[in-house]
């Protein structure tokens, strides 16, 4: 019988087991250019680890996903941080898990708006990029670099996300 998992909104607190927030934070906002801009400080951090290893930006654009969906698998990177900000203000969905003895837990789902962005934690267990209403592109935030940066669970029995909107 598949586990049919519940859908959180996405709050900087909720999720701090598993990374960081991005989005207009006030308690992370400073004014600079002499007023003109407010800077919304350092609200994640990359991190990426090994020889020869470098930040590097990109654009994913991800097709959305039907529901009821089947969480049957989860990732990590065990050599960086990867973020995931959306750019067309659409809602998605992080899911992530805790690790348990080197394999992730039940999933946890998070629904985040479109002006909300995520930071995973390097090596945190998650889903791959789940968006939702629409084809949505994101500003990605990851690692290149020799090592291999992707580990992979596949569950004994699906989770399934209900449709989230
Ligand atoms: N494969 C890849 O770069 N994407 C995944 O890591 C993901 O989390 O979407
Ligand atoms: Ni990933």
């Amino acid at each position: 019988m598949p586990h049919m998992l519940s859908i959180e909104p996405l709050t900087k607190e909720a999720f701090a087991p598993f990374g960081s927030v991005i989005e207009t934070d006030p308690a992370s906002a400073r004014f600079i250019n002499n007023g003109n801009t407010e800077r919304f400080h350092a609200l994640a951090r990359a991190e990426v680890i090994g020889d020869d290893a470098k930040v590097i930006i990109n654009i994913f654009r991800g097709q959305p996903r039907a529901f009821p969906y089947a969480v049957t698998m989860m990732e990590r990177h065990p050599l960086g941080s990867q973020s995931f900000s959306p750019l067309d203000n659409l809602p998605w969905l992080a899911v992530v898990a805790e690790d348990e003895g080197g394999r992730p837990g039940a999933p946890r789902v998070f629904l985040a708006s479109g002006r909300q962005g995520v930071n995973y934690g390097r090596n945190v267990w998650h889903h791959p990029l789940m968006a939702v209403a629409a084809v949505s592109d994101f500003i990605v935030v990851d690692r290149e670099g020799p090592g291999n940066n992707l580990e992979e669970f596949f569950y004994d029995e699906p989770f399934v996300i209900p449709n989230p909107l």
